[in-house]
């Protein structure tokens, strides 16, 4: 995965759901911190798309405890011929524990996102931008997933997204909640690189997410 131009993820725990995410998705991103047994799914896999491996760490999002096990999980997952792209915090890597996933992903020529979520708020423009340029020191893209609480909140990541695209940076960049809910829309005209739907709205992995064959749609439109 280049992500030279947008991919639409869609965000599975069951990598059965790949057969309906088919039609509409570019790849799937697999939420192993939401699956049963992650890396028995990996072994498994005989889908189409290619696979971003994400094992969200509790304090960002997700449901997988902040253990070695987490990422020496995500490090087996880089091995799988399937996976094609690895999702790491920055806090994580910040921490250390992340960095090793990075090194072994850049041995398996395995794109790295570097992800920042802010679940309370849309910070200020310089510390979006501080932010992203910390994920692109290690990342082939730098994700950043805001919470908006007005329209004025996404303007702002948008005009951010785009001085970023413009200035030859990859990013990837929405804001989560109801006000929000355009930018996963609207984001991949000025730039943005990845988006991320569920299947069926039921199986929302952040909230303001569309469904999958939704964002799609939305997406061709505004191309
Ligand atoms: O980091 C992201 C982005 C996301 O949080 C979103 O807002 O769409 C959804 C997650 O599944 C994914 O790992």
């Amino acid at each position: 995965m280049d992500f030279d131009s947008f991919v639409l993820a869609a965000s599975l725990s069951d990598l059965g759901g790949e057969r309906a995410a088919r039609e509409h998705a570019d790849a799937v991103e697999f939420r192993m911190d939401l699956a049963a047994d992650p890396l028995a799914a990996l072994d498994g896999y005989d889908g189409e798309l290619p696979i971003l491996a994400t094992n969200r760490v509790e304090w960002e999002g997700g449901e997988a405890a902040d253990d070695d096990a987490r990422v020496d999980a995500l490090r087996e997952a880089i091995e799988h011929p399937r996976v094609e792209a690895v999702d790491v915090e920055l806090a994580a890597i910040a921490a250390g524990d992340g960095v090793g996933v990075v090194e072994r992903a850049r041995e398996r020529d395995v794109a790295v996102v570097v992800s920042v979520h802010d679940f309370e708020e849309t910070p200020a423009r310089a510390e979006m931008s501080r932010l992203l340029g910390q994920a692109l020191e290690f990342g082939d893209v730098g994700k950043l997933a805001v919470t908006a609480e007005s329209r004025a909140d996404v303007l702002r990541l948008l005009a951010l997204t785009h001085a970023q695209t413009e200035a030859g940076r990859r990013v990837a960049t929405m804001a989560m909640g109801e006000a929000g809910r355009h930018s996963r829309a609207v984001a991949p005209v000025y730039g943005s690189r990845i988006g991320y739907a569920p299947v069926a709205p039921a199986d929302a992995t952040a909230p303001g997410q569309y469904d999958l064959a939704t964002l799609r749609g939305l997406v061709e439109a505004l191309e």
